[in-house]
């Protein structure tokens, strides 16, 4: 039993419970509940010398959802497609929330025929998103493969200049680099 400076009585199984809450906390997105940045750069560090398929998704326009449906609706897109992309995704993936309207998704080989099939499945669940009768929720894909020779800097930049490709070739849709 441990007397802590205010009076409070804690023991080492407390402890740990608040060790393990703060470290939920400081891993986890606190809109959509998935993993956040902090826990994905954490897990992709550790793979330095390994071959892996980088997966980065932006919702298009996203500022507009915003402008025209208002913040709440754009906070509801994001919780929603995070919802139906961890339901999806398989558990040997890691998938989290960048930032903004940004997610990543880490898959465990390069296969590339895989990564296609799996970028062509996330481009048709956002889609299933409504936002109007006439306007559904689309995103874009950038996919690199990590060489295991190859830097993380060096992989993360090739998939955000395949992202900017799949922006600039008209959104909605997947590129490889
Ligand atoms: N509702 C909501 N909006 C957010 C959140 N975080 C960032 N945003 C908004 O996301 C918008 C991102 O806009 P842009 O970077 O211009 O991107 P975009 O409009 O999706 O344009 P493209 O990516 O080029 O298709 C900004 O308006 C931010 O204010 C959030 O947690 N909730």
């Amino acid at each position: 039993m441990l007397l802590t400076c205010y009076g409070l009585k804690l023991t080492m199984a407390d402890l740990k419970r608040i060790q393990q809450c703060l470290s939920k906390e400081l891993t986890t997105d606190y809109l959509t509940k998935i993993a956040n940045r902090r826990f994905f750069y954490q897990h992709i560090q550790q793979l330095t010398d390994q071959r892996f398929t980088l997966i980065i998704i932006d919702i298009d326009f996203f500022k507009s959802i915003n402008d025209e449906f208002g913040h709440d609706v754009g906070d509801k897109v994001l919780t929603e497609l995070a919802a139906l992309y961890a339901k999806t995704l398989s558990q040997d993936c890691v998938f989290a929330r960048l930032g903004g309207e940004e997610f990543a998704v880490y898959v465990p080989d390069d296969n590339q025929q895989y990564a296609i099939d799996l970028s062509q499945q996330l481009l048709s669940i956002a889609r299933t998103i409504e936002l109007t009768k006439q306007r559904n929720v689309t995103v874009s894909i950038g996919v690199s493969f990590k060489a295991a020779d190859e830097s993380l800097a060096a992989v993360l930049k090739r998939a955000d200049l395949a992202l900017y490709k799949a922006k600039n070739n008209g959104r909605n849709q997947y590129s490889l680099a």
